[in-house]
C-alpha cells in the first residue's frame, strides 16, 4: 500500500485531528511498522464510543501496516477509583476487554499496564525524570484525561501520578504513534512539548471523534470539558448503548434520545448515523409509510442530514432508522463476548 493511501486510512472518520500530518507522512516514508497505542481505563461495559468507534479506528491503522496495541491501564484504573480499587475485579474486567479487543480487531496486541511496569524497572526513573518537567499546575490542568477536574474532585496524591504516567508508558513502549479520543489530547500535546526536552522520540498523535451520550448536551463553553461531560460513558448508562444491550433496550433507548426536529448541532442520533452507520452501511434507508413520504434511501451521510435539518426527515423515523442498523451492528459483537453472570454484577456495582 502506498503511502498516501495510509494517510487516507489513518485521517478517516472517525478522525478529528492528526498532530502533525506532516511527521506522519515522515514516519510511514521512514518506517513501514510503525508502533501506535491506545490505552483504556477497565471498567464499565463496553459502549459505541469506547469499543466499536475506538476499533473502527484501530482496524484502519491495522489495514495501513501500523502495529496497534491496546494498552489496558490497570494501575490507573486503580489510581482513578474505579472498579472499587479491587485488584480481582480489574483483572476479571481486564480479560473482558482483552478478549472484546482479540474480536473486534484482530491482530491488535494487548498489554495491560502491570505488564509493562513489571517488566521495565526503569520506568520508575523515567517517572520521576519526567516529573521533573511537568508543573504542578500542569498536572492539575490535566486531571480532564481521568473524567475529573481538580476544582470540582478531591484529588490525591496518587491520582497526581496519573497524567505523567499515561506520558511515561508512551516512552516506556517506544511508540511512534498515540491514538485517543480528543478528551486525551491535553497529554498528548504536553508529551509533545516534554519529549523533545528529554531527547525521547516524539510521537504523531491521532485523535477520533468523541461520540455523544443520547442525553441533551450540557450548556458548556470550554471545549475540553465539552468532551467529558456530554460523551458517551461506561459511567452514565441511560445514555450510552452497550455492546451488551437488548434489541428492546436499544430501541428504547433511542426512542428517548434526545433528537429535537431539524436540530443538527450536538444531535446524537445524527452523529451516531456519521460516524457508526454510514462507516458500516453504503446506503441507508429509512422506511416509512407512504403517508409520511414513503420509503428514502441515502448513500451518504450528507444528504441525510441535509433532509433532517429541512425537516424532510422526522425524528421519529430517524430514530427508528438508527435503531435498526445500530442493532444490526451490536447483535454478531454481542454474541462474541462472554459476558458471565459473576463478570456483570462484578462491574454492575462498581459502576
Ligand atoms: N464516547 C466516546 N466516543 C469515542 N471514544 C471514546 C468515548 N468514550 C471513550 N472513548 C475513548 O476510549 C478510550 C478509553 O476511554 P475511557 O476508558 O475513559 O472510557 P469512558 O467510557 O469514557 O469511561 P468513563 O466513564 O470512566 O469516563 C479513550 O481514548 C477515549 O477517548
Ligand atoms: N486516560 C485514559 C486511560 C489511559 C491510561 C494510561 C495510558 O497510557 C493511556 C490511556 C482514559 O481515561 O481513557
Amino acid at each position: 500500500m502506498d503511502v498516501t493511501e495510509k494517510i487516507k486510512l489513518v485521517k478517516r472518520e472517525p478522525t478529528e485531528e492528526v498532530v502533525t500530518e506532516e511527521e506522519l507522512l515522515n514516519l510511514f516514508n521512514t518506517n513501514s511498522q510503525p508502533k501506535h497505542y491506545i490505552g483504556l481505563e477497565i471498567s464499565g461495559f463496553m459502549h459505541l464510543g469506547s469499543l466499536i468507534l475506538t476499533g473502527f479506528k484501530i482496524n484502519d491503522f491495522i489495514k495501513a501496516g501500523v502495529k496497534c496495541t491496546v494498552f489496558l491501564a490497570d494501575w490507573h484504573t486503580y489510581l482513578n477509583n474505579k472498579l472499587d480499587g479491587d485488584w480481582d475485579k480489574i483483572r476479571m474486567v481486564s480479560k473482558y476487554y482483552a478478549d472484546a479487543f482479540k474480536m473486534f480487531c484482530p491482530g491488535v496486541e494487548i498489554v495491560e499496564g502491570s505488564q509493562l511496569y513489571e517488566s521495565r524497572r526503569g520506568y520508575w526513573l523515567d517517572l520521576v525524570k519526567f516529573s521533573k518537567n511537568m508543573s504542578l499546575e500542569r498536572t492539575m490542568r490535566s486531571m480532564t484525561i481521568m473524567g475529573r477536574s481538580a476544582e470540582k474532585d478531591k484529588i490525591d496524591l496518587g491520582q497526581l501520578f496519573y497524567p505523567p504516567m499515561q506520558a511515561v508508558d508512551i516512552h516506556t513502549m517506544d511508540l511512534d504513534i498515540v491514538h485517543a479520543g480528543m478528551d486525551q489530547r491535553k497529554i498528548h500535546m504536553l508529551v509533545r512539548e516534554i519529549f523533545p526536552k528529554m531527547k525521547w522520540k516524539v510521537p504523531v498523535a491521532v485523535h477520533h471523534h468523541i461520540l455523544a451520550g443520547l442525553g441533551e448536551p450540557e450548556p458548556i463553553s470550554n471545549s475540553d470539558s465539552d468532551f467529558v461531560s456530554s460523551k458517551m460513558s461506561k459511567s452514565k448508562s441511560a445514555s450510552g448503548i452497550f455492546v451488551h444491550d437488548t434489541d428492546e433496550e436499544i430501541n428504547s433507548k433511542f426512542k428517548k434520545a434526545w433528537c429535537p426536529e431539524g436540530i443538527v448541532d450536538k444531535n446524537p442520533v445524527l452523529e451516531i448515523s456519521k460516524h457508526i452507520i454510514f462507516h458500516e452501511f453504503d446506503e441507508v434507508i429509512v422506511e416509512r409509510p407512504a403517508k409520511f413520504g414513503g420509503n428514502v434511501t441515502y448513500t451518504n451521510y450528507q444528504d441525510l442530514e441535509t433532509d433532517f435539518a429541512q425537516k424532510k426527515l422526522h425524528p421519529s423515523d430517524l430514530k427508528a432508522t438508527v435503531s435498526k442498523y445500530v442493532t444490526n451492528i451490536i447483535k454478531p459483537i454481542r454474541e462474541k463476548i462472554v459476558l458471565t453472570e459473576e463478570l456483570s454484577e462484578a462491574i454492575k456495582k462498581t459502576t
